[in-house]
C-alpha cells in the first residue's frame, strides 16, 4: 500500500475533537486564497424573503403561490412544523459516538454512521463538520446497528419524525406536479418504497477561524428533494443566486426545504436546485438535521417528457441512477456538480 493510501485509511479525529483542543483549523480545512479574498462568511441579507409556506394549507390556491414564487427565485422555502433535533447524541463522550463510527481501522469506510465524510484524496479540502449519517427508507433497509440507543428517545423520535417528513415530501412532490401542469401523481409514481431517504445529523463546532474554513462546502444536494430543521439560534446556512451569497434565516419551529438535482433534471431545470454553504461561527456549536429523499436505485433520470415539446427541448442528458450516484459523490469532494455535465 501506498503511503498516502495508508493515511486515507487511517481514521481521522472528529472536528469536535479538533474544536475542543482550541487549536486553528488544521491547513486541510483551510479554503484556498482566492475563496478567503472573498470574505468567506460574507453574504447578504434578503431583500425579499423567502415565502413561509404553511404545508397543512397547499391544496389553496394563494399558498401555491407562494410554493411557485419561492421555487423560482431561490430553489428552497421555509415550511412551518415542530421537531426539536437532539443534541444529546454529539454531546456524549468519544467513545460512546465510535460506536456508531463509519470509519473502523483498517476496514472500508461506510456510507452510513457517525463521523467524517469520506476523504477521496489528499488535495480534497475538509469541511469543519462532524455527521451521522443514516438511512431511513426504504424502512425494511434501515440499519439500526448504526441508530444511536443513547439518548434512548433517539430511534423513535427519528422514526416519528421521518414519517412526518415522508408525508410533506409526497405533498410537495405533488404541490410542484401541480405548479408544472403535470399529472399530480406523477413524481410521486415515479418513486415507490423503494426510494432512498437518508437523514444526516450535522454537528458544527465553534471554529476559531470563521475566514478560513467552511461548515460545509458549496453544493447543491443530489436527491430530489431535502427537508431541513437547523438550529433554532445559530445562523450559517447560505443559498447562492446570481453568484450572490445569500442567509437563509432562522425559524424557530420552522422546515427549509429545499429541491435537488434529480428534480431539477425531471423538471426540465424549470425550477433549481439551488447552491448552498454553511459557515461556521467563532461562539456557538450549530446543529442541523437534513432528510434527503431520493429515487428508486434501478430509475432512469430524465426531463418529464409532459414538459417537452419543439420549443422546450430537454436541457439534460438522461442517465441511470446508480451512475448519476457516481458522479454525484466524485463531484461533491471536489467542489463541483455532477449535474452540470448533464446539461445539453
Ligand atoms: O446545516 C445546514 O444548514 C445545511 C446542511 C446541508 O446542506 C446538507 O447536509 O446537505
Ligand atoms: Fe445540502
Amino acid at each position: 500500500m501506498a503511503a498516502s493510501d495508508e493515511r486515507l485509511t487511517m481514521v481521522r479525529k472528529t472536528v469536535q475533537v479538533l474544536a475542543a483542543a482550541g487549536e486553528e483549523p488544521p491547513s486541510r480545512y483551510v479554503r484556498p486564497e482566492q475563496d478567503r479574498q472573498a470574505g468567506l462568511v460574507a453574504a447578504d441579507e434578503m431583500q425579499e424573503p423567502i415565502p413561509l409556506v404553511d404545508l397543512s394549507r397547499l391544496t389553496d390556491a394563494d399558498e401555491l403561490d407562494k410554493l411557485r414564487a419561492a421555487l423560482q427565485t431561490w430553489g428552497l422555502f421555509l415550511a412551518t412544523n415542530q421537531m426539536s433535533a437532539s443534541r444529546e447524541f454529539f454531546r456524549q463522550p468519544f467513545e460512546e459516538k465510535q460506536k456508531y463510527s463509519n470509519s473502523v481501522e483498517g476496514k472500508p469506510f461506510e456510507v452510513e454512521g457517525y463521523g467524517n465524510d469520506k476523504e477521496a484524496s489528499e488535495d480534497q479540502i475538509l469541511d469543519w463538520n462532524d455527521r451521522l449519517h443514516l438511512r431511513v427508507e426504504p424502512e425494511d433497509e434501515r440499519n439500526f446497528a448504526k441508530w444511536p440507543s443513547h439518548p434512548e428517545s433517539f430511534r423513535d423520535v427519528l422514526h416519528e419524525y421521518t414519517s412526518r417528513t415522508k408525508r410533506a415530501r409526497d405533498l410537495i412532490l405533488r404541490s410542484i406536479a401541480k405548479l408544472l401542469e403535470l399529472d399530480e401523481d406523477y413524481f410521486v409514481n415515479k418513486i415507490s418504497d423503494k426510494a432512498s431517504g437518508f437523514a444526516r445529523f450535522n454537528y458544527y463546532p465553534p471554529c476559531s477561524r470563521p475566514d478560513h474554513v467552511l461548515g460545509l462546502k458549496p453544493h447543491s444536494d443530489g436527491g430530489l428533494i431535502t427537508l431541513l430543521f437547523v438550529d433554532e439560534d445559530v445562523g450559517g446556512l447560505q443559498v447562492q443566486r446570481d453568484g450572490k451569497w445569500y442567509n437563509v434565516p432562522v425559524k424557530p419551529h420552522t422546515l427549509v426545504i429545499n429541491l435537488a438535482d434529480c428534480m431539477e433534471i425531471m423538471n426540465n431545470g424549470i425550477f433549481r436546485s439551488p447552491v448552498h454553504r454553511v459557515v461556521t461561527n467563532i461562539e456557538k456549536e450549530r446543529l442541523s438535521l437534513a432528510v434527503f429523499y431520493g429515487v428508486d436505485g434501478e430509475m432512469v433520470l430524465e426531463p418529464a417528457p409532459g414538459l417537452l415539446d419543439d420549443k422546450r427541448p430537454p436541457r439534460y442528458r438522461k442517465i441511470e441512477f446508480k451512475d448519476f450516484v457516481l458522479g454525484l459523490f466524485e463531484h461533491f469532494r471536489q467542489g463541483t456538480r455532477f449535474i452540470e455535465t448533464l446539461k445539453i
